[in-house]
């Protein structure tokens, strides 16, 4: 990787996330776990040097893979030469996800700057089956909690809108180079393709906004009225004081239902 880097005149850029995987197994892993093989179709996102691209796509994968660094460009025209891959220039912020073949299975080590954002799009877009995504441990664990679980947030309640989150391995920062600052985890999340209404959605992002604070302040600097809002959360069975983190999904629907 090293000789890599140097015979394309290249430094990894730490804003741009680019923490390369120099461990074989881990990217074994990463392929294995997230279904990649003969005609499935696959986004990445960040190939950097294109060594997951390339474990893809030499496992049959049609792969799509985004990159915004366009300094990568020799270097990835030298490692997925003769593959089948499309590499799609620019923001990954500005894809659209929704264009992407219907059961696509992300498989990627993700910008760790923008993951929840990506994760939120893949999740939205009704498109991704599943996620198998190199995260911030911090991140993993926000991924799969429960309520009243550390970590619980607004995050964790759209994985279990739209699906399950299984942490797979820790890996440590020394399979990276250059070695990140904090340790990473291998995470896959199965999403069922069914679209949450976006009003809970909404009630969801407003009531889990702000962490540790009472359902009811969340709510009501939202805007909603305090007198329906206090029946609202009586109605849902929920004590006035109770904290938006520790608060069921289901007792969410029937707040949602309730206010709606
Ligand atoms: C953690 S590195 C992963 C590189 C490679 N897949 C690997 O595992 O070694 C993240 C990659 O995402 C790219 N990237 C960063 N921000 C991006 C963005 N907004 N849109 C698309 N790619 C981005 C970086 O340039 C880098 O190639």
């Amino acid at each position: 990787m090293r000789e890599l880097l140097e015979r394309h005149g290249l430094r990894p850029t730490k804003s741009l996330g680019q923490n390369f995987l120099i461990d074989g197994n881990i990217l074994r892993l990463i392929a294995e776990a997230g279904g990649a093989g003969e005609g499935v179709d696959v986004l990445e996102v960040g190939p950097g040097l294109g060594v997951l691209t390339r474990e893809l796509a030499e496992r049959g994968s049609r792969v799509t893979t985004l990159e915004k660094d366009e300094r990568l460009q020799g270097v990835l025209a030298e490692t997925l030469a003769g593959l089948d891959v499309r590499v799609v220039w620019g923001d990954a912020l500005d894809f659209d996800y929704a264009s992407l073949p219907a059961g696509t299975r992300v498989i990627a080590n993700l910008p760790y700057y923008i993951s929840t954002a990506l994760l939120t799009r893949f999740m939205r877009s009704g498109r991704v089956a599943s996620a198998t995504v190199l995260v911030q441990r911090e991140v993993a664990e926000r991924l799969g909690a429960q309520p009243g679980q550390d970590g619980y947030g607004y995050l964790s309640a759209l994985i279990s809108l739209h699906g399950k989150a299984k942490l797979l391995r820790d890996v440590p920062k020394g399979s990276f180079f250059p070695a990140p600052d904090v340790t990473s985890s291998v995470v896959r999340l199965d999403f069922t393709g069914e679209q949450p209404p976006e009003g809970l959605v909404r009630l969801l992002e407003q009531a889990l906004h702000h962490r540790r604070k009472t359902l009811r302040n969340n709510l009501r600097m939202a805007g909603y009225a305090p007198e329906v809002l206090d029946a609202a959360i009586l109605g849902a069975g929920l004590p006035a004081d109770v904290r938006a983190e520790d608060v069921p999904l289901p007792a969410m629907r029937e707040l949602h239902r309730l206010l709606s």
